[in-house]
């Protein structure tokens, strides 16, 4: 199990190392539209997750909205601070 700032760290670290396979890695690469497109992808998959499929599904399409979210803030230099104060 990963919490979300655990997360966070992950990707951080992903940008700077640069390993090879990394999802992150391309993702970053792709850029903020390409990022921005698969949040809206994502988001519409939690949606019909959470109207038509068990929690247990949707709660999986929420963990990738999450991660797809963090690759954003990333990509744009966001911390999780800034996020938070706004909670
Ligand atoms: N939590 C996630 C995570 N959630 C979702 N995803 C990505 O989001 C995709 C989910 O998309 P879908 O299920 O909608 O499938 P899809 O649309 O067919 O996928 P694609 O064709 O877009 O790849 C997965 O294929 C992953 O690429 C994630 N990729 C990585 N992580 C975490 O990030 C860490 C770093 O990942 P890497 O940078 O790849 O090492 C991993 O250890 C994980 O903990």
């Amino acid at each position: 199990m990963t919490t979300f700032d655990e997360l966070y760290s992950l990707l951080s670290e992903r940008a700077v190392t640069r390993p090879e396979g990394s999802g992150t890695v391309a993702a970053l690469d792709a850029g903020v539209h390409a990022i921005g497109k698969k949040i809206v992808e994502e988001a519409a998959e939690v949606w019909m997750a959470a109207e038509y499929e068990s929690a247990d599904r949707a709660a999986e399409e929420i963990s990738q909205l999450l991660y797809h979210l963090q690759v954003l803030m990333v990509a744009r230099g966001i911390g999780l601070d800034q996020v938070y104060k706004h909670l």
